[in-house]
């Protein structure tokens, strides 16, 4: 039969205790709600004698959520105790969470204290804690680093005194999973009144172990979790909530002897949620809640995803809330992704326009990170407003900057096959660029217009210049349009394509008279 595994969220707890990480008491009650509406079974609101607002953070939180149980933290002496109860009194569920540490180096360097001390110390406040309380929690702070005798000691004794849960936690993320599957196994076989309390563990990710460790814990008979969005927390952090959570639910198969009661949709908004309080973003490649977590970018992968999505998928995107999944078009992608992006955006090429746009794509993605929509429309709309190429730019270097005269050498290839070079100085360099156009071409233009736009957004956003030439006194505007990432080349293509429709028009007209 599977057996409930409690969630006991410590973000606003452990969470917050990491630098850059602090959040003031609305903030603090915002994330509750959220992680009430996630499903989290505890939240470990704060430290209530750790400073007033602090305090008033654990009362308003206590006092705001209903289903969760609300644990404020406290340590092993009866003042902080009876400052974490009058903070969390209100809660419909309280919950007075208890420590102190059991390794030698803890008791010895940090409490100066032996062992004997600490277990009397943990007997009493317990003892204070659940006369205020029915559900206290005790945790044996470094247990992963305390010898396993003493350890199955004071966790017996603890219990006796009224911890309905005992914590086991691995406070300096130190622990393997195989150690720790033993700790946990051996206090369940050999503390004689375990039955009476709920095996909880504590993991911190020192080494990148906290959730293995936790699931490790699980495996052996460990019924609580304590954990973290995004894994946030001392150091390196805690296990991360939304990876235990998922990695039981994916791998049922493996663990279908326990169940969460987790909301696995708000799973993503809960993550969004505490990155835009605290201001902190997670990397991209974090697993779950990473804007990489559902992205394909390997020409590979996406005709795997596009033909089966389960070929790269272990599950849904919005089986965690997040948006969707995502091909994103850079250079590691193929042909596949390709048309079926522009196949989203409305675009039906023919094979050999598919080639084309291919290779510029290919081209731009060399260039760029990664390829958006809209640079996928500047490539198309360019191919297909095709006008005949009289000239076609080959090269454009630009001499430009504080007391430097601005110089363009263009270099065009004209359609007979000739290479052209010629150069200028100019205002700027996109009007050098424009008279050294003009030099080779032997046509003078006269700009009526000129407009830039960052069709793309980021650093290596893709620059749209938009043109209005009037050529040789004709009295008739021409309009042109250039893409590319250095905002000179994309003018310089923009006055070209204007070159390119005018010289096109002009053609067309004689032709016309010709005839006539
Ligand atoms: C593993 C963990 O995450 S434990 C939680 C860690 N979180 C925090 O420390 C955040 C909140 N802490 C604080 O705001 C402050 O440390 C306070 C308010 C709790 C205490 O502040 P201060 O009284 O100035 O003491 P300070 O933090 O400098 O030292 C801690 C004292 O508590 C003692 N202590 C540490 N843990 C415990 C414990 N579990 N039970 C009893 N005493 C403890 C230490 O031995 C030391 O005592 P000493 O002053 O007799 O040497
Ligand atoms: C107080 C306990 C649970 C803790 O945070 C730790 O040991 O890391």
């Amino acid at each position: 039969m599977s057996e409930k595994l409690i969630i006991f969220d410590t973000t606003l707890r452990d969470g917050e205790q990491a630098p850059g990480f602090s959040m003031n008491v609305d903030e603090k009650v915002k994330m509750a709600i959220q992680l009430e509406k996630l499903g989290v079974d505890v939240i470990e609101a704060g430290f209530p004698i750790s400073s007033p607002g602090d305090f008033e953070a654990v009362k308003r939180v206590a006092e705001t959520v209903k289903n969760p149980a609300v644990a404020g933290l406290c340590r092993a002496n009866r003042k902080d105790i009876e400052v974490g109860w009058e903070a969390l009194k209100e809660a419909k569920r309280p919950r007075i969470h208890t420590f102190i540490a059991t390794s030698d180096i803890h008791m010895k360097y940090k409490l100066k204290k032996d062992p004997d001390e600490v277990i009397e110390i943990a007997r009493d406040a317990v003892k204070f804690a659940r006369n205020l309380c029915d559900d206290v929690e005790f945790s044996a702070e470094d247990a992963t680093r305390t010898n396993l005798d003493f350890l199955c000691k004071i966790v017996e004794v603890v219990i006796d005194a009224g911890a309905t849960t005992v914590n086991i936690p691995d406070t300096v993320g130190y622990t393997v999973p195989m150690e720790f599957e033993k700790i946990i196994s051996t206090l369940l076989n050999k503390v004689p009144n375990i039955d009476k309390a709920i095996i909880s563990v504590h993991c911190h990710n020192d080494l990148g172990l906290a959730v293995a460790n936790s699931i490790a814990a699980v495996a052996a008979g460990a019924r609580q979790v304590e954990c973290t969005i995004n894994g946030i927390g001392e150091r390196a952090g805690n296990a991360s909530l939304e990876e235990i959570v998922m990695a039981l639910n994916v791998r049922k198969d493996e663990f279908n002897y326990v169940h969460t009661d987790i909301n696995t949709k708000e799973i993503y908004r809960t993550s969004r949620l505490l990155t835009s309080i605290t201001g902190v973003d997670v990397q991209p490649n974090k697993a779950i809640v990473g804007k990489n977590a559902f992205a394909h970018e390997a020409g590979i992968h996406q005709d795997g995803v596009l033909k089966e999505r389960t070929t790269y998928e272990i599950m849904t995107p919005e089986s965690v809330g997040f948006p969707s999944n995502k091909l994103v078009l850079g250079k590691h992608s193929g042909r596949h992704a390709f048309m079926e992006r522009l196949r989203s955006l409305g675009y039906e090429l023919s094979r050999e326009q598919l080639e084309i746009a291919f290779a510029k794509f290919k081209e731009l993605a060399d260039k760029k990170k990664e390829v958006y929509d809209e640079d996928l429309e500047a490539i198309v709309e360019n191919q297909m407003s095709k006008v005949k190429e009289y000239y076609s730019l080959e090269n454009l270097t630009i001499v430009s900057g504080v007391n430097a005269i601005p110089t363009a050498t263009v270099e065009l290839l004209k359609d007979d096959g000739n290479v052209i070079v010629d150069a200028s100085i100019g205002d700027g360099p996109v009007d050098a660029a424009f008279k050294a156009i003009e030099r080779i071409a032997g046509i003078q233009g006269r700009l009526k217009k000129y407009r830039i736009n960052a069709v793309t957004a980021g650093k290596d956003a893709q620059g749209e210049v938009v043109v209005s030439v009037e050529f040789e006194d004709s009295g008739v505007e021409i309009t042109g349009k250039g893409y590319s990432t250095d905002i000179v080349v994309a003018s310089a293509r923009a006055y070209l394509h204007a070159l390119n429709r005018y010289m096109s028009r002009k053609g067309n007209k004689k032709m016309l008279s010709d005839t006539v």
